[in-house]
């Protein structure tokens, strides 16, 4: 379970991203983190793999107080945490599967690390989370003859090979045309429902939000102003998230039921 009990993020230049959050998300759930750019949901995520710091409050992950971690344990803590971005982060001119195999990277012996030798058995690992993405065909292609929505599988693929108990995904469609976000999204989904895992997403289309995660967080300038199920979200609920109602935040909108 993550539990946020009382949680304010607060940058260095005094900018306060998160005030007094308390939430807590059972292992297994889908959750969608939304609201406006700005309003703390990158933050939000972040602080759970202890990328920043909270400056008051509690933050626990499956009974850790995170706060507490340091040096080689916060990187044994995320090891069971996996991390997807906007942006893929993947090696571009090497093969999807040594992307994919860079996931057991932290677990080799120094001198497999050294020859980048991986054994037969993280072979098969990787082998199989491309299965898990249905990728698996495009094992032996390099990342940079893919399109977006293959590297966010192969990105997706290698956060599976790390068997984690959670993936975060800070906007992982937002630079898929409408279609391969879908399919990216059903992934997510399937992985979620498959494997137990799970997975908080950032996302700043709302009518993919609430198709496909069970549960929204709706962030307002750093402040939780909705948390239920994606099915209870009505429009009253999107403006007070949104503040100043969009054509974006509008469920159904003309831009996103055209895609669908
Ligand atoms: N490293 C940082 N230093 C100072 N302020 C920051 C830093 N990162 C984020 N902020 C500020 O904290 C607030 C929340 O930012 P955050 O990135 O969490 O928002 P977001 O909802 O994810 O936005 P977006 O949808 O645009 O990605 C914003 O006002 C942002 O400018």
């Amino acid at each position: 379970m993550i539990e946020f009990d009382k949680v304010s993020k607060i940058y260095p230049n005094g900018m306060k991203a998160l005030t007094d959050v308390s939430v807590k998300i059972e292992q297994g759930e889908f959750v969608a983190i939304i609201g406006l750019s700005g309003s703390g949901k990158s933050t939000f995520i972040r602080c759970i793999n202890k990328m920043h710091d909270i400056e008051a409050g509690k933050l626990t992950v499956n009974g850790i107080d995170i706060s507490k971690l340091k040096g080689k344990e916060v990187r044994s803590f995320r090891r069971n945490i996996g991390m997807i971005f906007q942006s893929f982060n993947l090696v571009k001119r090497i093969s999807v599967i040594r992307n994919v195999l860079t996931a057991f990277v932290p677990d080799l012996p120094d001198w497999r690390k050294f020859l980048g030798i991986f054994p037969n058995e993280n072979k098969i690992q990787a082998l199989e989370a491309l299965d898990n993405v249905h990728i698996l065909d495009k094992a032996y292609t390099r990342v940079d003859q893919l399109s977006g929505g293959q590297q966010q599988r192969v990105a997706l693929a290698r956060a599976l090979a790390q068997n984690p108990q959670i993936i975060l995904a800070d906007e992982p469609v937002a630079s898929l045309d409408p279609v391969t976000s879908k399919q990216v999204m059903r992934d997510f989904k399937d992985i979620n429902q498959k494997n137990k895992i799970t997975i908080l997403i950032n996302i700043h289309d709302v009518d993919l939000a609430l198709e496909y995660c069970d549960r929204v967080i709706g962030i307002n300038k750093g402040k939780i102003v909705y948390d239920g199920k994606s099915s209870d979200i009505t429009q009253d609920i999107l403006d007070r998230i949104y503040d100043n109602p969009s054509s974006s935040a509008e469920v159904g909108s003309e831009s996103h039921a055209a895609v669908q």
